[in-house]
C-alpha cells in the first residue's frame, strides 16, 4: 500500500493494496514537485479521509514525456497483444469489484448497489474495446485515374490527456483510455479532485494487466491548480488529443486552448434533457425507467433527465404516482444498505440546487415535496425534490441541477412538446415514451440530442455511441469504430502502378 496521509481510512479492503494515492507516473507512486497535497472528502459525512499530491503546471513534462516514450514503443505492440492487456485489464477489475466499489462510495457518495452498477456498466468498454482493437481497418479503392492504387492506413495518433469528472469516474476512464490504448494511443489523466482514488486503483490495475510504464499515467490535483494543470497538459507539444468531460463553460476553454494548436478534441458537455410522456405511454413502465434515470446518482448524471414534460391526460396521475414513489427513497451514506440515494458529492452541489429552487419559487413554481438541504451526518445530503408548475424563464428549466430535483411540465401536443424540448442551447440527450409508431419516429428524428431513449431511460451502453450536438459537445465515445477513430489518424496512400512492358 502506497498511501501516505494523516488520515483514518473509514473502510477497510480486501486487497489493501489497491489503495494508493500518490500520483502515477512512468509506473511510480509520484508526489508533486511542490509537496502539497490536497484532502479527497466522503460527500457522505464531510470528512477527508485520504489526500493526493497537488499537482501543477512543472509536473506536467514528466507525464507526458513518459507517455510520449512509451507511445513510441506501444505503437508497434500488436493489436492482439494490445487487445490482450484490456481484457485482463478487465479480468483484473472485475475481480477487485468489492473493493473498487468501496472507493467508489467514499468519493463520490453513491449507494452501493449503484457503484456495482458502475462497475459492470464501466467494464463493458474494457470488454468492447478490447474487440475493437483488432478490428482497426484501413480501405483500398478504385480511383478515377487509370494505374492509380488509393488506400488508407489507420494509426494511433500518440498521447492523449483525459480530463475527467467525478460523477462516473470509473466509466469515464474506462470510456476514454479504453479507446485510446485499444487504438495503440497512450493517455495522461488528470482526474476530478474529489474522485482521484478510483482512477489510481484503475492505474494500478493496468499496470498489473502488463501495459508497460507511462502508458497510463495520473496527475492528480486540487480544485485551485485544476486549470493551470490542465492547461498545461493541453499545451503540451507532445500531446495531440485532449478528451473532456464536464460543463459547457469549461468544455469551450478546452476547444479554445486545443485549437491554439490545432489539436484533436472530444467533448462531452452538459445535458439539460428532456423527457416526454405521451397520454398513451405505458404509465409504469415510463415511470420505472425515468425514476431510475432521474434518481441516479443523487440527479448527478449528465444524461438525466432535467424536465420532465407529462401530456395533461396523465398529468396529475403520473406526478401522484412519482410522489408516491420518492417518498419511498432511503436516504443515506452509500455504504448503508438500506440507502437507496446518497449525498451529492459536493457542497457546491447542494448550493446550486437551493438556488434553483428558490429561483422557481420567487417565480411561482409549486414544491410538491423536499427543496432543503438534509442535516444528516455532516454530509452533502438533499431532500429528493418534485416541483411542478415550472415555466421556461425559471433557471430549473434552462440549466441542469445535477441534484435529485424532479422538474415537471404540462403539456397539450406534439408539436408543442418537441419544441419545448428543444427550446435549450444543450442537445445531449432527450427520452420520449409512447405507444404509437409513427410518433415514436418522428419524435426520434425531430428531438434535438445526440442520444434518444425511445421508451427508455437506460441508453448508455459500450456498443451505443455515446455523445452529444449542439452546446453539449461534439466526438463520439463507445459504439463500433466511432470511438476508436477519435485516437486515430487515416493516412491516405497513392500509388502509380507501371504496366509491363
Ligand atoms: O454523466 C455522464 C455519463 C453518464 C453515462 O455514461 O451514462
Amino acid at each position: 500500500m502506497a498511501t501516505e496521509t494523516k488520515h483514518q481510512l473509514p473502510f477497510k479492503l480486501n486487497n489493501p493494496d489497491l489503495l494508493h494515492s500518490l500520483s502515477f507516473v512512468n509506473g511510480k507512486w509520484t508526489k508533486a514537485k511542490s509537496g502539497k497535497t490536497f484532502d479527497v472528502v466522503d460527500p457522505g459525512t464531510g470528512k477527508p479521509w485520504i489526500a493526493c499530491p497537488t499537482n501543477d503546471a512543472s509536473d506536467v513534462d514528466e507525464a507526458v514525456n513518459s507517455s510520449h516514450a512509451c507511445f513510441e514503443s506501444y505503437k508497434k505492440i500488436s493489436p492482439r497483444k494490445r487487445a490482450q492487456m484490456l481484457y485482463k485489464w478487465d479480468a483484473l477489475i472485475k475481480e477487485n469489484k468489492e473493493d473498487i466499489a468501496t472507493i467508489l462510495v467514499y468519493e463520490t457518495g453513491k449507494p452501493r448497489s449503484e457503484a456495482y452498477g458502475e462497475i459492470d456498466y464501466s467494464t463493458g468498454f474494457t470488454w468492447w474495446f478490447a474487440g475493437e482493437a483488432e478490428r482497426i481497418q484501413g480501405s483500398v479503392f478504385t480511383p478515377a485515374l487509370p494505374n492509380r492504387r488509393v488506400f488508407t492506413i489507420k494509426q494511433p495518433l500518440g498521447v492523449a490527456v483525459a480530463l475527467v469528472p467525478w460523477n462516473f469516474p470509473i466509466a469515464m476512464i474506462l470510456r476514454k483510455a479504453g479507446a485510446a490504448l485499444a487504438a495503440g494511443c497512450t493517455m495522461v489523466i488528470k482526474p476530478s479532485p474529489e474522485t482521484p482514488i478510483t482512477v489510481l486503483t484503475l492505474a494500478y490495475l493496468a499496470q498489473k494487466a502488463g501495459f508497460s510504464d507511462g502508458a497510463l499515467n495520473v496527475l492528480t490535483t486540487d480544485l485551485e491548480k485544476t486549470p493551470e494543470l490542465s492547461e498545461a497538459l493541453c499545451r503540451h507539444p507532445l500531446v495531440n488529443k485532449v478528451t473532456f468531460t464536464g460543463s459547457t463553460r469549461i468544455g469551450k476553454l478546452v476547444a479554445k486552448i486545443c485549437a491554439d494548436n490545432l489539436k484533436k478534441v472530444t467533448l462531452e458537455l452538459g445535458g439539460n434533457c428532456p423527457v416526454l410522456i405521451f397520454d398513451d405511454a405505458n404509465l409504469e413502465q415510463a415511470l420505472g425507467q425515468i425514476f431510475a434515470l432521474k434518481y441516479r446518482h443523487a440527479g448527478q448524471a449528465c444524461i438525466t433527465a432535467n424536465r420532465i414534460y407529462v401530456q395533461s391526460g396523465i398529468f396529475d396521475k403520473f406526478v401522484e404516482r412519482w410522489h408516491a414513489e420518492t417518498q419511498k427513497i432511503v436516504v443515506g451514506h452509500g455504504s448503508d444498505e438500506k440507502t437507496t440515494m446518497g449525498p451529492v458529492t459536493t457542497p457546491r452541489g447542494i448550493e446550486k440546487a437551493l438556488a434553483l429552487i428558490e429561483d422557481a419559487k420567487k417565480k411561482g413554481a409549486k414544491i410538491l415535496t423536499g427543496g432543503k438541504k438534509m442535516e444528516k451526518d455532516g454530509g452533502y445530503f438533499f431532500e429528493p425534490t418534485i416541483i411542478t408548475g415550472v415555466t421556461p424563464d425559471m433557471d430549473v428549466c434552462c440549466e441542469e441541477a445535477f441534484a435529485p430535483i424532479s422538474t415537471f411540465i404540462m403539456f397539450e401536443t406534439e408539436d408543442e412538446a418537441i419544441k419545448a424540448a428543444n427550446d435549450t442551447s444543450m442537445g445531449l440527450a432527450s427520452y420520449c415514451f409512447t405507444k404509437n409508431v409513427d410518433r415514436t419516429w418522428r419524435l426520434f428524428e425531430k428531438l434535438e440530442a445526440g442520444m434518444i431513449g425511445l421508451n427508455t431511460g437506460n441508453a448508455s451502453a459500450a456498443e451505443s455511441p455515446f455523445g452529444g450536438i449542439k452546446q453539449s459537445g461534439y466526438g463520439k465515445e463507445s459504439g463500433k469504430d466511432v470511438a476508436v477513430d477519435e485516437y486515430l489518424i487515416t493516412k491516405t496512400g497513392t500509388f502509380t502502378l507501371e504496366e509491363q512492358s
